[in-house]
């Protein structure tokens, strides 16, 4: 088992099923935007723009975390602007060696500069398009519609999800604060999305904690978690070491339901305490579906790389752990099974391989 190092987690194939397009922004992107329209930032240039954001979302509360988003969502609201960052952000993602993406945001979020949601999904496919040409065709890249869980519209973005599910949008989420906004306050539109045989994870057990994963699951029926961490919450480990799961716990194991966890987000919003402490370490000992994702690389100063290789010191993890969280975020994405297994067995398992044999 080897243990690797920063670049040998760089040039690895990763796969990411949870990252923000509107948190994921280059700083020096936001400024150029944010001047075209006079929009006021808190900061002047990109480097105190990017050190704003990071420690404005270190602020322990996911409400604080999110209001972060004013600013970034402030300079996407045209076709230009948003396809820029869109492009820009399959490049970054491309860079850092990640080979499959699933990139989600709220189209409703984006409607202020008078574009209609059909155009602001289409100015996102445009930049998706124009990143995977300019990377060569060395990723491969879906979109994840999300509804606000405090706002109305779920039914009209799911509607948009299978409006578009054979262009480029791969699924439906629902985001932002969680406690007090239950995902059953958007019952009709999973249910809408679950006769339409479509695919949705919800963000859950982030903020809040085992009732809404219940909700997420039992009630909604979500393919994957977003966040899930609080599953902990059904986990007793006993003072001999040895570890009883839950009912709730032992079913999201049981029918392999993925976990997209994203450890520097958690840290950030008060979920958890730190790298070493976060519960993606037991849950990757008792083999839940465990995926590793980045959440919001702007927010979190993150990538990838960053979030691989924080587990490879603090866990100790081999290039044979990191291939088993591609391999289960692979198995978890919302693509169809050929194409899905194509990835694994064209790319992911000859990437690791290569990897392996350098020793
Ligand atoms: O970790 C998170 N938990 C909940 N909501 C989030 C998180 N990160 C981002 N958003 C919310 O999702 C919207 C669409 O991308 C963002 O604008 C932000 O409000
Ligand atoms: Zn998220």
């Amino acid at each position: 088992m080897s243990t690797p190092n920063r670049d040998q987690v760089h040039r690895a194939p990763k796969v990411l099923l949870h990252d923000h397009l509107d948190g994921g922004l280059r700083p020096q992107t936001i400024v150029e935007l944010a001047a075209e329209i006079g929009h006021e930032l808190p900061a002047a240039d990109a480097d105190s723009l990017g050190r704003w954001f990071t420690e404005s979302a270190d602020s322990g509360s996911l409400v604080r975390y999110l209001e972060t988003f004013d600013h970034t969502v402030a300079v996407m609201q045209t076709g230009p602007s948003i396809a820029r960052v869109a492009r820009e952000c399959v490049e970054d993602l491309a860079a850092d060696g990640v080979v499959y993406a699933e990139v989600r945001y709220a189209p409703e979020q984006h409607v202020a500069g008078g574009l209609t949601l059909d155009e602001v999904v289409a100015a996102v496919q445009e930049g998706f398009d124009a990143g995977v040409a300019a990377s060569g065709g060395r990723i491969v890249v879906r979109q994840l519609l999300t509804a606000m869980r405090h706002q109305a519209r779920s039914m009209e973005i799911a509607e948009l999800a299978v409006a578009w599910r054979d262009r480029g949008v791969a699924g439906f989420d629902i985001a932002g604060a969680e406690a007090g906004y239950p995902p059953t306050r958007h019952l009709d539109a999973f249910e809408y999305l679950q006769r339409e045989n479509s695919h949705f994870t919800i963000h859950a057990g982030e903020a809040f904690g085992l009732p809404s994963i219940w909700q997420a699951i039992q009630w909604c029926g979500a393919d994957r978690l977003g966040h899930g961490v609080r599953i902990i919450d059904d986990v007793t480990v006993n003072d001999d070491g040895s570890v009883e799961l839950g009912r709730l716990a032992a079913y999201v194991r049981d029918m392999r339901i993925p976990l997209e966890m994203c450890p520097r987000s958690n840290i950030q919003t008060g979920a958890a305490e730190s790298i070493a402490e976060h519960p993606i370490g037991l849950l990757t000992k008792l083999r839940f579906r465990v995926t590793v994702n980045t959440d919001n690389r702007l927010m979190s100063g993150t990538s990838m790389t960053e979030e691989m290789f924080g587990l490879v010191e603090a866990f100790d993890y081999s290039l044979e752990d990191l291939r088993w969280f591609t391999i289960n975020a692979m198995k978890s994405a919302f693509l169809p099974f050929d194409e899905r297994l194509a990835i694994i067995d064209d790319v992911v398992k000859p990437g690791y391989a290569a990897l392996i044999a350098e020793g």
